[in-house]
């Protein structure tokens, strides 16, 4: 029904229709006419019209208060002002026109001088209280939906919940609650920038509601039994109302999983996505929506911490969990500041020269509140909370500093090498800093050796290789840490400035054991000699895999068979002993 400016008069009464006619021509309105409520249906369904005259009394068919009622139930019939035309005067019919609902009633004999500046004014409130009704619809709008996917936002979804779970408590129902966070969203905005992360994020909305209209299949059919939202940033929420048994929601997760999982193609280009998602059920995780929010929210980050793309159910565990690492994170922030930060130096053996020539710096910290706390706990934290930054900083610069030392005291080194998180590497400004870190410290580029990860090479490869070269061009080496654990591919491989690739110690501990795990380390070996690399085998700790690895030409061993990692002052004796 379109919105006219046009009146629409509905009375059986030829000569009434034609004197209310008359009377909005004088003031300047157009009307059209129709006989009976049927005929004004109809012509109001294909005609619209800005207010309705209706007549009460039409003895041949639908009478006025029927003819109002209908109309209010059509589309955009609801916000049409209607005035009513009544012989009846009486209370009750006065009444029933507002009931079936009426804007104004006007009796018969209808004064016509007037009838067009009543007319008039009824129009003009009706715009007005339109205006009003939009705009309120637009801030209601803006209160409770997110603007970039058109999802309901987080106060949506948590007035929502709230209303659900009261209702799953009369009824004594379950509901759970799902979590998701894209995995890996951020290092998208990062090096593809924020478009692209807009699109990601609104593509995830879509693929969000298809997956749910699927699972429909597995709820009873209901409007309001499944809802979806955008909490900010990559974060969304699913509220599943009516599931039977706590596996119903890991079926829906496992859906949404896959289906985000497919690839995304935007400008040209494929991105793979993988998200990680937190249940929470009601009543077990908890029975106030906070509480659900916060455990779904929890398991989620376990789900990450467990290393991304799958579902988790919340675990009273968790928070425990979760206050340790809060703990850790307080901590975390002074630990510079505090002096609890210490560098220990693993030596690596070089086969050929036979000498200790290399060390790899490792980073300790013993808390003051916490004690010794493992880099293998600190360091994702540091990253997810991007105090990785200036740990970074601290270590490289310690690192550079200490390799000076060493060289000045005539300790020939051939490598420190330093490991560098992806968070970063990715940071913006990051092969100045180093630049800048080797020119306060004095340190011969050609020494700082940088270990990055297969999982920091897998982005945006442009973006990485421009890192890489500026790097490279500073002299400096740079290595792939635990090499045959991430998804790295050899075309892209070729195509970086890297010098050494250090196997993972996950395949040196299993050489003895199995037969695949030694062809995995010779096929590296063999894989870095024909690309001019390097090769470095960690983890090394019986003289077996030494020996093998000997045997197979691997150029540098590291591990606890020869050192574990020391601290400064130990290392500096191993060092010089064996020089
Ligand atoms: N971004 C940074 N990451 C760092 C830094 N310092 C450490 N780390 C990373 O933390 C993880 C755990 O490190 P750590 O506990 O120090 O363990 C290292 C070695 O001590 C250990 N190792 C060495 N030899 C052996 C061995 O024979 N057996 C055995 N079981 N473990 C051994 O392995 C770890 C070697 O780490 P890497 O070579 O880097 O893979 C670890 O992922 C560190 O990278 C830092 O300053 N920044």
């Amino acid at each position: 029904m379109q919105d006219q400016t046009h009146l629409l008069i509905i009375d059986d009464d030829a000569m009434i229709r034609l004197l209310v006619v008359r009377a909005l021509q004088a003031v300047g309105l157009q009307s059209i006419e129709a006989g009976s409520g049927e005929e004004g249906l109809r012509m109001l369904a294909q005609h619209g019209a800005s207010a309705i005259l209706l007549d009460v009394v039409m003895p041949n068919g639908m009478d006025g208060f029927d003819t109002c009622a209908a109309l209010r139930q059509l589309p955009d019939g609801q916000h049409i002002p209607v005035l009513m035309m009544t012989g009846l005067e009486d209370l009750d019919s006065i009444n029933r026109a507002f009931e079936a609902g009426a804007t104004d009633f006007i009796t018969k004999p209808v004064n016509i001088a007037l009838l067009g500046h009543r007319v008039r004014y009824m129009l003009r409130a009706s715009h007005t209280t339109r205006r009003l009704l939009e705009s309120e619809q637009r801030l209601h709008h803006m209160a409770y939906f997110d603007n970039l996917t058109n999802l309901p936002n987080r106060q949506f979804f948590r007035e929502h919940l709230h209303i659900m779970i009261a209702l799953a408590k009369r009824q004594e129902r379950k509901l759970a609650v799902l979590f998701l966070d894209l995995d890996g969203f951020k290092r998208i905005n990062d090096t593809l920038g924020h478009h692209v992360g807009d699109l990601v994020l609104q593509e995830t909305g879509k693929r969000l509601q298809k997956s749910l209209r699927a699972s429909d299949l597995l709820m009873r059919p209901g409007k309001d039994e499944i809802s979806l939202a955008r909490l900010g940033g990559d974060e969304f929420t699913v509220l599943l109302s009516t599931i039977e048994r706590n596996e119903d929601a890991a079926t829906v997760a496992e859906r949404i999983r896959l289906n985000l999982m497919r690839p995304f193609i935007f400008e040209d280009q494929e991105l793979y996505m993988a998200t990680s998602i937190g249940i929470a059920i009601f009543p077990d995780d908890g029975t106030e929506e906070e509480a659900l929010l916060k455990n779904a929210d929890l398991a989620m980050y376990h789900a990450k911490r467990g290393g991304g793309n799958r579902y988790q159910y919340f675990s009273t565990n968790m928070t425990e969990l979760a206050l340790r690492r809060l703990s850790l994170e307080n901590n975390l922030h002074r630990a510079i500041e505090r002096n609890e930060l210490a560098l220990h130096y693993q030596p690596i053996l070089n086969i050929k020269t036979g000498k200790f020539s290399g060390v790899e710096a490792l980073l300790r910290w013993n808390s003051e509140e916490l004690g010794c706390i493992s880099p293998a706990e600190f360091i994702p934290l540091a990253e997810e909370t991007g105090i990785i930054i200036s740990i970074g900083e601290w270590v490289l610069r310690q690192a550079c500093i200490q390799a000076v030392s060493w060289l000045k005291q005539g300790i020939s080194l051939t490598h420190m090498a330093v490991n560098v998180s992806s968070i970063q590497f990715l940071n913006k400004g990051f092969s100045t800093l180093v630049a800048s870190i080797l020119a306060e410290t004095q340190l011969n580029p050609q020494l700082l050796e940088l270990e990055l990860t297969e999982s920091t090479l897998i982005f945006d490869e442009g973006a990485i290789l421009i890192i890489l070269q500026s790097l490279n061009a500073l002299g400096i080496k740079l290595a792939i840490d635990d090499f045959g654990t991430g998804y790295s591919s050899l075309s892209r491989l070729k195509n970086f400035p890297i010098n050494r690739l250090k196997i993972d110690q996950s395949f040196v501990r299993d050489i003895e054991e199995g037969a695949e795990n030694a062809a995995i380390v010779v096929a590296i070996i063999a894989m870095a000699e024909s690309m001019k690399m390097n090769v470095t085998a960690e983890g090394v700790e019986t003289a077996a895999q030494l020996n093998f690895l000997k045997d197979k030409r691997c150029h540098e061993i590291q591990g606890y068979l020869l050192s574990r990692p020391l601290p400064a002052t130990k290392a500096e004796i191993f060092l010089k002993n064996q020089s």
